[in-house]
């Protein structure tokens, strides 16, 4: 199978699941990214029976409303059952990095709000160790050389993602040479530098269930 036939795979996978487990009219999270943009395929087959979606980023929410499919102000919803997304690495504690796309802020407070978080990948995701992704940092931009030097203490090696610009108006540092063995750690301590608005390691809000797309079929972890 081709990679992009394993990420419809889970993306149909997870439409399955939100249709099973969500009750009619529920608000439905959405991530962004080439396997989320499956998953919004999917979910289009059940526009009539939820009551609308929250987008992670502007790309997501375009899709989504091309699809015909509601899309809410995040402020305007009290309860998310489940949120789906992908992911650049995730491993088997379901923690993930995240924000290839740039859209990890915005994501990471969609999945605050949610009760479920789904994530979809296929096979070549899933890692023993978080790291050898470059970790994605949003940073206001005119902190961003305090935050690059910060960076560096940590032990990586920071890089500007040259002619980005965030959802958010922000700018992105992508980490390389990270081996992250504490997430949880590491994740809080970069969101401690002045001028991070948050990293892309999801590790206090780790996934709930990951649907890891296998030449074998769909696996179901967690
Ligand atoms: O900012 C982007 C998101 O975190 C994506 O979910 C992540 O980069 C995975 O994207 P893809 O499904 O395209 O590999």
């Amino acid at each position: 199978m081709t990679q992009d036939e394993l990420k419809q795979a889970v993306a149909q996978a997870a439409a399955d699941h939100v249709a099973e487990s969500t009750p009619v009219g529920a608000i439905i999270g959405v991530g962004t990214g080439s396997t989320a943009n499956f998953f919004i395929d999917a979910l289009a087959a059940l526009k009539d029976r939820i009551g609308g979606a929250v987008a992670s980023s502007e790309a997501t929410r375009q899709r989504l409303a091309g699809h015909g499919i509601p899309v809410l102000d995040l402020n305007e919803v009290s309860r998310i059952p489940v949120y789906v997304d992908g992911a650049d690495e995730i491993d088997d504690g379901l923690n993930m990095i995240k924000g290839g796309g740039g859209a990890l802020t915005r994501e990471k407070i969609v999945a605050a709000v949610a009760d479920c978080f789904v994530c979809i990948a296929d096979a070549s995701k899933l890692v023993d160790t978080l790291g050898k992704f470059p970790l994605p940092v949003e940073v206001i931009p005119m902190a961003r050389a305090h935050v690059i030097r910060e960076l560096e203490k940590l032990g990586g090696l920071p890089q500007l993602r040259e002619g980005f610009v965030t959802d958010n108006g922000n700018q992105i540092v992508d980490v390389r040479g990270l081996l992250i063995h504490d997430p949880k750690g590491l994740e809080a301590k970069i969101n401690q530098i002045v001028g991070v608005v948050t990293n892309g390691l999801f590790a206090m809000r780790p996934a709930d269930l990951l649907l890891l797309g296998t030449s074998e079929g769909v696996r179901r972890i967690g």
